[in-house]
């Protein structure tokens, strides 16, 4: 970097030596911004590229408080807001996260697109997508689709398909140094080789995935040129159906180094950096590329026929007790678990997916047991019967330990919020509270 960066290469290494910046993102799904602030008990400074993104300071832990846990918001670093600022996609749209766990952009994206459409949120380690899987559910997102596939995989699947396209690659993570020491230790130069022939492989198949006029938008945290500017020239080289696009830039974000390319292409201007001696945040790189020309998407292949209602009975029974309006659309069965799938129109047979839609909860023997996912993804006015208790009570606490608790209400199942928004469930006998919180998530 010294060797690249001339005399700016001080301000760089000086960077190193800061705090690192930590960040919030407010989920829509879930609340507005404005109602979030009123709410708030951290100390919050806008992130100037994302409305929702918030800087926050050290001793807020907002990790560790009740909003976390109803899906309020996202800890996200704030640099790497600048994606779904920049993918921008539009209720309605097709979306493919190829890259995605933990999940920090694609639950950006479901905020952006605000439950119309489809999100595909696709990663390739099977740990690490369960917690991707656990995150979609948190931030109470109904209409995505988690997969934890090879991306070559889904390119023989959805061919065109999809309207946007975000590939946040594997790097070497240079942005991850003041964050993550052990990413300094991982760091050599045949990793950020081996990084880039990865990267350029996602690409062209995500290239394939993207329909005519879609845009794709590569992104990493790492500073390295071969990762960057190089990839792209050399993927674009190699695809001539697609081109870079120019987008908005925010104060502080740089060109794409036109002098640090092998070829010398004068279109890598149009690509984006984000330097943490230049703004506050660790620092990425971004690309946005259009498609041009290529396969049109194919029509109507494997549409899922909807689960018979007969079998579903329960769930219906509780849908008219608890929720003022019973959930419709495409149900599918998985063993016990009963899902919404979002409209798809392509097979997900010998995919492995971890969550084909909206999980509703699950089919039992003479009766329906609500999901967590679907405790999250409602709102308080949703549920007939809801038990909401203030974010610092003892019983809030009880509840995130699993513990039951005394409340008033009407029997059955209770949408349990902390201060109106949901949490989870619980179900009251006689005014005692058994809890449903999941034992995975207990504090
Ligand atoms: C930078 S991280 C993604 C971060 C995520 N987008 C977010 O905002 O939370 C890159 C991800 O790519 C995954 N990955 C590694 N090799 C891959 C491959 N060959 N194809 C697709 N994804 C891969 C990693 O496991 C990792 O989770």
């Amino acid at each position: 970097m010294k060797a690249l960066m001339g005399q700016e290469y001080e301000a760089l290494a000086k960077s190193y030596e800061e705090k690192r910046t930590q960040g919030l993102r407010i989920n829509t799904l879930k609340i507005d911004v404005n109602s979030f602030l009123r709410i708030n008990p951290f100390h919050l400074e806008s992130v100037p590229w994302c409305p929702e993104g918030f800087y926050y300071e050290e001793g807020d832990r907002p990790g560790k408080h009740p909003y976390h846990e109803a899906g309020l918001y996202y800890i996200q670093e704030p640099s790497a807001m600048a994606v779904g600022t920049i993918l921008d996609p539009k209720p309605g749209d097709r979306v493919l996260d190829l890259c995605a766990a933990p999940g920090g952009k694609s639950t950006h994206i479901a905020a952006m697109l605000q439950g119309k459409g489809l999100l595909v949120s696709n990663e390739i380690h099977p740990v690490r997508a369960k917690i991707l899987s656990q995150n979609v559910e948190r931030m109470g997102i109904r209409n995505c689709i988690v997969t934890n596939e090879e991306p070559q995989h889904l390119a023989q699947r959805f061919i065109a398909y999809f309207d946007k396209i975000l590939v946040d690659a594997p790097c070497s993570g240079e942005g991850m140094f003041r964050k993550d020491p052990d990413a300094c230790q991982e760091w050599s130069m045949e990793n950020v080789a081996a990084c880039a022939v990865r990267q350029i492989e996602i690409l062209s198949f995500a290239a394939k995935m993207l329909r005519p006029q879609g845009q794709l938008v590569y992104s990493t945290c790492t500073f390295s040129p071969d990762e960057n500017e190089r990839v792209i020239e050399q993927f674009l080289r190699e695809h001539k159906e697609l081109s870079l696009v120019k987008v908005k830039a925010y104060e502080g974000f740089e060109s794409g180094r036109v002098e640090w390319t092998a070829e010398g292409s004068q279109s890598l201007k149009k690509a984006l950096r984000l330097w943490p001696h230049r703004l506050r945040g660790e620092g990425h790189f971004l690309a946005v590329l259009e498609k041009h020309d290529g396969e049109l998407p194919k029509k109507n292949k494997g549409k899922v026929k909807s689960l018979d209602k007969n079998s579903m009975q329960d769930y219906f029974d509780f849908g008219k007790n608890y929720l003022q309006q019973v959930p419709e659309g495409t149900f599918i069965q998985f063993g016990e678990n009963l899902y919404d799938l979002p409209e798809l129109e392509v097979s997900l047979e010998q995919l492995r997916v971890l969550r084909p839609g909206w999980h509703l909860g699950t089919l039992k023997k003479n009766r329906f047991e609500p999901s967590h996912a679907l405790a999250l993804s409602l709102n308080a006015s949703e549920a007939r019967q809801i038990i909401s208790l203030p974010a610092e009570s003892k019983e809030m606490n009880a509840y995130l330990k699993g513990e039951t608790i005394e409340a008033n209400g009407m029997d059955g199942w209770n949408l349990v919020c902390v201060e109106g928004y949901s949490i989870g469930w619980g179900k009251l006998v006689k005014s005692i509270l058994k809890n449903h919180y999941p034992k995975g998530l207990r504090w």
